[in-house]
């Protein structure tokens, strides 16, 4: 086994954390068995690992986080400076110098960037936050805090007005914003930042890595978790592979490759990355005039990804990619045709018009939707997975009920329930205790498999999928966007994927329509030259109906 031991022959001056044999269990589940290794000071570790193999239980461990030990607490030691640490709650570890941002946003949505930035400063002393909150900062020095957090702003290299409401801007800047807190107290010596990068788009993602060695030159330590791989090559000193509870490898990033990382993370070779293969032909032709869906001028009005003006048919049987750079709408159209934010314009389904605003009602005709927020409306994190997956078409259809007295009393059928749950936990191959595990207490790329199975289970006609591999692991990717081509095929679901990855819609997608602006500006089949998916996307040019091309500039 490689362990690569070759950093941690430097002086320990230099060691800033030492995990040594650090061990974790859940009831029973062990997720952690003996984890050793170093962080330096001023440089930069990526953290690896599946879903599910614990990197965010480690960081809750390091950051003191009170799940760790209201679930019986830890096994080994955590050195900072060479002394031994046990942190009993996160302010003990803020205390200590220790940021870090989840995946989950912790921004509250009716404050401005200045003051979130603001909370973060006083979130040591619980009474100042409760007189902040119950006064809404008025007594609090606000030029001052503003120039504060545009200096925190400055640094990360971004653009964001120290005066908008977080409620009203896009996901990637609450992401900044979430930094930003942390960067802003003086005395930070280590900042955690598990999966940042997953909702922003490559070009933020780029200024990100960009302030993290910023932030590593002037002396600040990092832990970075991503499942972008060439993330962790580019950006990072040292890579840490967690597998199987313990380090599989600890070693200088120089002179690794992104395959030698994958395979060291599943722990097999992976196939060689298969060049795009495009969908086999379907012995089922996409007719033009079987429509299943369409959007006639469609406005939608969702924070940083406003829908202006779409036009666009949906055939029977296909998958339709949605493609575009982020902020140009192509989120906001799954959540207009939802109803999840204030939506205009006409929409048909199976030629007749569809209500807009009126999530009940696209739901009943059959139209699910996975959601890019998994967390926020894509899951019931205090319920298990078996319900999360049965909950939406127990709802809706009246799915796993048994019916007595004529159908005057239902009741929920567990045992329809059970084996639901368990098809998908095993065909999606979900990592977890048993179907009857909390949603909450999932890793981040296994809640997103729930979100997936939850759509499944309604067999739904018309099937929305946002971002649908957003946190999932490089071994996992190609295990759900097969799913999805199953369901495609084996049951003839219409489905519609928005993703920012124009490769993965390239792999899966009948057609690609790329937004641009709030429109659409071109719908391409998946082989047409990746320029042309360029020029669209950067609004060059907009492709009409019979292939035309329309400059813009
Ligand atoms: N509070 C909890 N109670 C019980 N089990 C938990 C809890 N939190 C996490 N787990 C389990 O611990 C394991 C590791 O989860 P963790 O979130 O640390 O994984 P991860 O490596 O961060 O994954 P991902 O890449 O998907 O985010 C998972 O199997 C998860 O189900």
């Amino acid at each position: 086994m490689d362990r690569g031991r070759e950093v941690n022959t430097l002086s320990n001056d230099n060691i800033l954390l030492r995990v040594d044999g650090v061990g974790k269990e859940y009831d029973g589940n062990r997720v952690l068995k003996d984890v050793n290794f170093t962080l330096e000071k001023g440089k930069i570790l990526g953290l690896v690992g599946e879903n599910g193999a614990g990197k965010s239980t480690l960081m809750k461990i390091l950051f003191g986080m009170n799940v760790i030990a209201e679930t019986g607490g830890y096994e080994g030691s955590i050195y900072l400076n060479g002394e031994i640490v046990n942190f009993k709650d996160p302010v003990d570890a803020l205390k200590a110098g220790i940021g870090m941002v989840h995946q989950e946003f912790s921004l509250i949505p009716g404050f401005t960037t200045a003051e979130n930035i603001l909370l973060n400063m006083e979130k040591t002393k619980s009474s100042v936050i409760s007189k902040v909150l119950g006064k809404r900062l008025e007594t609090i020095d606000m030029p001052e805090i503003k120039k504060s957090a545009q200096r925190a702003i400055d640094t990360l290299g971004v653009n964001i007005d120290t005066d908008t409401l977080v409620s009203e801007m896009p996901v990637g800047h609450k992401q900044f914003i979430e930094i930003a807190r942390e960067i802003d107290r003086e005395d930070v010596k280590l900042i955690v930042l598990d999966e940042p990068t997953a909702v922003l788009t490559e070009s933020e993602a780029e200024i990100l890595l960009h302030a993290m060695r910023k932030l590593a030159d002037s002396g600040i330590s990092i832990i970075f978790i991503s499942h972008r791989l060439h993330e962790i090559t580019s950006a990072c000193d040292k890579i840490v592979v967690l597998r199987d509870g313990i380090v599989i490898v600890e070693k200088p990033t120089e002179g690794v490759n992104i395959r030698q990382i994958a395979e060291w993370m599943v722990g097999r070779e992976i196939e060689k990355r298969a060049e795009i293969v495009h969908r086999d032909v379907k012995t089922q032709i996409q007719r033009d005039d079987d429509i299943i869906f369409e959007a006639q001028n469609l406005w939608v009005d969702m924070p940083g990804e406003t829908v202006r003006d779409v036009n666009f048919k949906v055939r029977r049987g296909e998958i339709l990619g949605i493609g575009g750079l982020a902020g140009q709408g192509k989120l906001g159209i799954p959540n207009g045709i939802m109803g999840l934010f204030e939506t205009g314009g006409s929409m048909f389904f199976n030629g007749k018009p569809l209500a807009v605003n009126n999530t009940l009602e696209a739901l009943k005709e059959g139209i699910a939707f996975v959601s890019e927020d998994r967390r926020g409306v894509g899951l019931l994190l205090d319920e298990p997975i078996d319900w999360n997956i049965a909950f939406n078409a127990m709802q809706v259809q009246n799915k796993f009920l048994k019916r007595y007295f004529n159908g005057l009393i239902s009741i929920r059928d567990d045992k329809a329930m059970k084996a639901v749950a368990e098809k998908y936990i095993h065909e999606l191959e979900i990592k977890c205790t048993s179907e009857k595990q909390l949603s909450r207490n999932l890793s981040g790329g296994n809640q997103q498999k729930v979100c997936l199975a939850k759509a499944f289970a309604m067999n739904p006609s018309l099937l929305l999928v946002s971002e649908p591999t957003r946190g999932i692991d490089v071994g996992a990717k190609k295990l759900v966007l097969d799913a999805l081509r199953k369901d495609n095929e084996e049951n003839g679901t219409t489905i519609i994927i928005i993703s920012s990855e124009l490769e993965e819609l390239r792999s899966v997608c009948d057609r690609i329509a790329i937004v641009c602006e709030g429109q659409i500006y071109g719908v391409l089949p998946p082989e047409a030259e990746v320029a042309d998916y360029g020029m669209l996307m950067a609004g060059e040019y907009k492709i009409n109906e019979v292939g035309d091309k329309q400059w813009q500039r």
